[in-house]
């Protein structure tokens, strides 16, 4: 595999529902071992290209290839290389961690043995080996995030999705994910990453792709991004990136309302 391979490729893909168009026009290329930081306000269209790439949105325009296979073409191969932690996701509550683990790593054709024994290994590493054959629904948040995490890895993916991964995680369990993830990308692995923890994105990534209104408005490391802007930290350039400067009087009128005043005033 070549070390400058393009592992995703978006050529102008637009995506729209009923008559909103979410996205407009999106071009990106990823080469492997890059952590991208996809970021931009809510509702601004990262979890649509997500879910394109993914391969769960089909009626979009536009290209998008992935590990150069064009993702239209009904060759779905490429998902066996593929981890996603999706935001939110519907753990089967009733199974046991083992049983979800096992369940999950079968379907990305793992034998049931080798998942078995990763999965017990994973668990242990992640200070859940006593909680291995219990039920998903006593975990806490974190204990399930690191559930889907461990999910995301068991086949041991090229290219990783992590939808917000950290949220709900100690801060020493964060430092862990962090550190797995830089040597994930040392070893090859590619990751898009999505969140909206800014001085987190700022120091796992190596690109960030800023996204306002369905549309890349910068695109590079964090040092390029702040030659482009006046702020030192990421949250800084977002919000001067996105436009937003009204957050005191935002909040002022907030406040007023609930206090049962006069909102304008
Ligand atoms: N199934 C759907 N039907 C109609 N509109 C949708 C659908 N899914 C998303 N949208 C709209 O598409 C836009 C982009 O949504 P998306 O979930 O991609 O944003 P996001 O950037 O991931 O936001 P957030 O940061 O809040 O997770 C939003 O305006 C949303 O309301």
């Amino acid at each position: 595999m070549e070390s400058t391979e393009k592992v995703l490729r978006l050529k102008n893909v637009t995506m729209t529902y009923g008559v909103k168009r979410v996205l407009n026009g999106i071009n990106l290329e990823v080469e492997r071992g890059q952590i991208i930081g996809y970021i931009g306000p809510n509702g601004a269209g990262k979890s649509t290209t997500v879910k394109i790439m993914l391969g769960l949105i089909q009626d979009y325009v536009g290209q998008v290839e992935i590990f150069g296979t064009d993702i239209a073409s009904g060759d779905t191969s490429y998902k066996r290389r593929i981890g996603y932690v999706p935001e939110q996701a519907e753990l089967y509550d009733t199974l046991t961690a083992m049983e979800y683990l096992v369940f999950t790593g079968e379907l990305y054709g793992l034998d049931r043995k080798y998942a078995e024994e990763k999965a017990q290994k994973l668990m242990e590493e992640f200070e859940l080996g006593e909680v291995l054959h219990s039920r998903i629904s006593s975990f806490s948040k974190g204990m399930k995030q690191k559930v889907l995490i461990i999910s995301s890895l068991l086949h041991n993916p090229d290219l990783l999705f992590f939808d917000e991964p950290l949220s709900g995680l100690d801060a020493n369990s964060m430092m862990i994910i962090r550190e797995m993830l830089a040597q994930l990308a040392a070893q090859g692995k590619t990751i898009f990453y999505s969140s909206h923890i800014m001085d987190i994105v700022e120091k796992i990534s190596n690109r960030i792709v800023l996204i306002v209104n369905g549309a890349v408005v910068a695109d590079g490391s964090f040092e390029e991004l702040q030659e482009l802007s006046e702020e030192g930290s990421l949250s800084g350039i977002f919000n001067q990136l996105t436009g937003f400067t009204d957050h005191v009087s935002r909040s002022e009128r907030i406040i007023s309302i609930v206090e049962g005043g006069n909102a304008d005033g």
